[in-house]
């Protein structure tokens, strides 16, 4: 479909068929981001791995991140931190549940994603120690994900920027994303005085990195930018680390918020099919969790946190299917249409994990009906980290207590409605009786 919203060209994917056209047979030409000014502000100007433009800062920066932070090995290497956070959330919903409260499922799933990622990132956790609750984090990640998605005049009228500071949007923005710039800095700053180089956690890495002269990207064209947000960074090492930072930033904004969507609509699909939970329940190897591993598969299916992600851009001007599209054409990828479409998917507003026992359609972007993570250049390089992530919360949470909604309230009372901003999310938090299984 071919829109023109505001004065932008866009295209929007809807089906498989078209998706493969665009993210395989010219993705070459689609894999781009436009500017906006919400990522814009984000990116320090088009820098880091998701909101860059293509080219070789980009390239380089998505190689090295992938070869050092979303490898199978260092998903392994980061197994105890996601079990002993896995644990706490555990003996914090026991706790809940022998006052004879309810677990807030959406908050708790959030705060067990922000504890994961700020270890993995910074080596500490966020919350007070031994607990899994509401922190500081929430809101700050709630705040820049509603921006990313909000409607921002400018992105439709580019030549209109000054109705984004008319608006207060420029305003939000940078409180926003100033918390980021200050934690980040406040990290650096504390990594550098215990001179922690070494690969325990994110910033280890990239602080050995940004070191490694060999890696030869530049970082410095665009200094005078980013020294307009950083008016005393002036030393060629501390741009560096601010960049190499960026993709911690993004981790953040990326990895916490989607993962914690798919346990609370994975918990709230679960819930409203007991069936699907009992199965669940009784699967018997653990070390396999083949079921399990189905139901995960139908989640981000029926449920994708992301599902239509930030735009690509065309760079140049291309011919597809016989339809002449400009350069800097914008395209958003509906993936929610696309893993729903009856073309491909017999009931697909059902929730049925069986879907998956007959095919061997996987997460890496190869089967166009099929792509919680996108697919092409861009396609998510969190995937392992976050589908390890996911299996492992929700086998513990089916493990060790029954699930069931609030007493007397029956699946169609349940308020099913979505915001959807930059991610999707429960309008209404996620609130179930937790009751120890042993
Ligand atoms: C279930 C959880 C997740 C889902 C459903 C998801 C989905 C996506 C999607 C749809 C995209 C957009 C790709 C495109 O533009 O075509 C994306 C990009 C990205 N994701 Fe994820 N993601 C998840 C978790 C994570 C995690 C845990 C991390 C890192 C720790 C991560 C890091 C990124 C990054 C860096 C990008 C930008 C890639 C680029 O532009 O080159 N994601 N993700």
């Amino acid at each position: 479909m071919y829109l023109k919203l505001g004065s932008v060209p866009t295209v929007v994917v809807s089906n498989a068929d078209m998706a493969e056209e665009i993210h395989k047979s010219h993705d070459s030409v689609f894999c781009s981001r436009p500017i906006r000014a919400v990522t814009n502000r984000l990116s320090y100007g088009g820098h880091g791995v998701t909101f860059a433009s293509y080219g070789e800062g980009w390239r380089q920066l998505r190689k090295i991140s992938v070869a050092e932070l979303y490898t199978t090995k260092r998903i392994q290497y980061l197994r105890a931190i996601r079990e002993e956070e896995v644990r706490v959330l555990i003996k914090t919903i026991a706790e809940i549940s022998a006052a004879d409260q309810m677990p807030n499922v959406s908050d708790m799933a959030r705060c067990l994603l922000n504890n994961i990622i700020c270890r993995q990132a910074f080596g500490r956790r966020c919350s007070n120690d031994g607990e899994c609750r509401r922190n500081k984090f929430h809101d700050q990640l709630w705040e820049s994900s509603k921006l990313l998605g909000a409607f921002c005049p400018s992105d439709f009228f580019p030549s209109m920027g000054f109705l984004d500071r008319l608006t207060g949007f420029h305003g939000h923005l940078e409180k926003a994303f100033n918390f980021f710039d200050n934690l980040l800095e406040e990290e650096i700053e504390d990594h550098l005085k215990c001179d922690n180089e070494d690969d325990r956690d994110f910033m280890g890495v990239l602080l050995r990195l940004q070191k490694d002269t060999s890696l030869g990207f530049s970082l410095t064209e665009n200094k005078s930018r980013l020294s307009s947000w950083y008016a005393n960074t002036n030393s060629l090492r501390r741009l560096r680390l601010l960049i190499l930072c960026l993709v911690l930033q993004e981790i953040f904004l990326g990895g916490s918020d989607s993962t914690a969507s798919v346990i609370e609509f994975g918990m709230l699909e679960l819930a409203l099919n007991p069936r699907v939970m009992n199965k669940a329940q009784e699967e018997s190897d653990l070390q396999k969790l083949t079921y399990l591993k189905l139901v995960v598969k139908e989640i981000l299916r029926h449920r994708p946190p992301g599902p239509i992600p930030s735009p690509h851009e065309s760079m140049k001007d291309v011919n597809v299917r016989g339809y002449d599209i400009p350069a800097k054409t914008r395209v958003i990828t509906n993936i929610w249409a696309i893993m729903r479409d009856p073309q491909f998917w017999k009931d697909p507003e059902v929730f049925w994990p069986e879907r998956f026992e007959d095919n061997d359609l996987q997460y890496k972007g190869q089967d166009f009906q099929y792509i919680p993570f996108s697919t092409g250049r861009r396609i998510c390089p969190g995937m392992n980290l976050a589908v390890t992530g996911v299996e492992l919360t929700l086998a513990n949470l089916l493990h060790c207590f029954n699930w069931e909604l609030p007493d007397g309230m029956k699946p169609e009372d349940v308020d099913l409605s979505e915001t959807v901003r930059f991610l999707f999310q429960l309008k209404t938090p996620l609130q179930l009786k937790a009751t120890p299984a042993f």
